[in-house]
């Protein structure tokens, strides 16, 4: 059977989990691209080509209301396609090279290899002038692979981290291949229009391509690069959730009555301080901790009445950067404990495993701020989530200017996670400001959150890429 609609990504909606006596169940898997993506489908049939996440060649997942189709990876393409090139190659090159990236010919030819399997795949799913939609940076060459294979088809490309600058994307040895194999596409998508605009000056610089050097907009104003067959559109279109019903899962009053007890259970602190992240060192989850660490120790927060819970889930663990982040959050984590706490009451509390949704919601409802501090985010959804749960207008966000998110939530307390005063500056303010300020400002945001949703975000590409 074949589809009218589909999403090619690297991973799959579903988490595989194998039950003691052997028995196997599939269910949603955390991420925000999976999040973004589930909603669409509720309102059109489609077919999802990706990576079941495991590398077991008999796994046949299945979700309902998706034409899941799994391409199967060996432990050797894992480490090479998706730690190797995706994680250790570009994700660090594309988020501002906070790690140095590794560049390897071998990985480069299993990215090749494994995109080409993608592209395939998807030209089987695909009826005969389908939308495929080509989801982020683990797959950048399927665009124009599945063109070759496939000129009937309408392809759309969505980047979801960020785009680097020509300073940095230069230094891939592999610069031009990336770039033609995204100008396969018909409409290239970023969150935000710098990222269209870094696109458009390399294909200008690297491939010498008629490209438009106007300024790009928020879901307007595209950008154009003209091929001698075609012409390829280029545009910011930021994500966002399905905000009514992320609101509606934490107005119960089982999520109310969690959230009480969350509290009751950490002692009934003044100030419950929360952060929700991947464990990756682009999340800035090190800024975080150490600006807990100086504002205990010049006396601008209390440790005794003041609780940080860091609810991290352990991501792309064989990546040695990765493994040291961990480290040092761990390391830091325990040594404020150790320094500001006593026996009974640590001021932080860190669990290295992700909670189930409804945990994650009353987290959300329980919390004075949130701290969302990466040094470099394509968009962040869990800002958005936590401002969709607080219907009350309570809780305060500190936001990090390096998250694609800030560009919309002018109105939380914006931080620099590089500038340790702006950083400090901010989570005093956010705790301390009067319940009115508070208040305003999580109004302000609640409207744009509330009025911009992941329907949105799909509405608007999947029409750009059809008009
Ligand atoms: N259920 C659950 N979801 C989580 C947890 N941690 C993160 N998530 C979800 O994972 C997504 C993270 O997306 P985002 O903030 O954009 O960052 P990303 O990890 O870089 O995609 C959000 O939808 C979070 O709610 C967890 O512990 N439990
Ligand atoms: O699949 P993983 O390697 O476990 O990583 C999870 C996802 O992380 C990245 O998320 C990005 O997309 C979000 C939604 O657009 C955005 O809010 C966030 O800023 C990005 O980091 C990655 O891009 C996805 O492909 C991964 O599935």
């Amino acid at each position: 059977m074949t589809a009218d609609f589909v999403v090619v990504a690297n991973r799959l909606p579903v988490n595989k989990q194998t039950a003691a006596d052997g028995t196997v169940t599939w269910t949603r898997a955390p991420g925000g691209l999976v999040t973004a993506l589930a909603p669409v489908f509720d309102s059109q049939p489609g077919a999802w080509v990706g990576w079941t996440g495991s590398t077991d060649a008999d796994d046949r997942p299945h979700v309902d209301g998706i034409d899941i189709h799994a391409v199967p990876l060996s432990a050797a393409e894992v480490e090479d396609y998706y730690e190797g090139f995706s994680n250790s190659t570009l994700w660090p090159l594309y988020h501002d090279v906070l790690v140095k990236p590794e560049y390897r010919a071998d990985w480069w030819d299993v990215y090749v290899e494994v995109n080409r399997r993608f592209a395939a795949a998807a030209a089987a799913a695909a009826s005969p002038g389908a939308t495929v939609w080509v989801q982020d940076y683990q797959l950048q060459l399927v665009p124009a692979m599945l063109r070759q294979d496939r000129p009937d088809l309408k392809i759309g490309f969505f980047l979801h981290i960020p785009f680097p600058p020509y300073e940095l994307f230069s230094q891939l040895p592999w610069r031009r291949e990336i770039l033609e194999g995204l100008l396969g596409a018909d409409l290239i998508g970023f969150h935000l229009p710098g990222g269209a605009q870094n696109f458009l000056t390399l294909a200008r610089r690297i491939l010498g391509a008629d490209a438009s050097t106007g300024p790009v907009g928020v879901r307007t104003d595209f950008g154009t690069v003209a091929l001698s067959d075609r012409t390829v559109r280029v545009g910011s279109f930021p994500i966002s959730i399905d905000s009514a019903s992320v609101a509606a899962q934490s107005s119960t009053d089982a999520v109310a009555q969690r959230a009480a007890a969350i509290r009751e259970e950490l002692g009934d602190p003044k100030t419950l301080l929360l952060g929700v992240d991947r464990l990756d060192y682009t999340k800035g989850i090190d800024v975080r901790v150490q600006a807990l660490q100086r504002l205990f120790a010049d006396g601008r927060l209390d440790p005794a009445d003041t609780v940080f819970v860091q609810l991290a889930s352990p991501s792309r663990e064989n990546v040695e950067s990765y493994a040291r982040l961990r480290d040092l959050v761990e390391r830091t984590v325990a040594h404020i404990n150790g320094t500001y706490g006593t026996a009974a009451a640590p001021p932080i509390r860190y669990l290295l495993q992700p909670v189930p949704r409804d945990e994650l919601l009353a987290y959300f409802v329980a919390a004075d701020a949130t701290l969302v501090t990466p040094l470099r985010d394509g968009m962040n959804l869990v800002t958005k989530e936590y401002i969709a749960c607080r219907d009350d207008l309570g809780g305060a966000l500190v936001l990090s200017e390096f998250t694609g998110a800030a560009m919309e939530l002018s109105d939380a307390y914006l931080m620099n996670p590089y500038d340790p005063v702006s950083t400090d500056a901010a989570i005093v303010a956010a705790v301390t400001d009067d319940d009115a300020e508070r208040r305003r400002r999580m109004t302000l945001l609640r409207d744009q959150v509330m009025n911009n949703d992941v329907d949105q975000w799909a509405r608007s590409f999947l029409q750009t890429l059809k008009s």
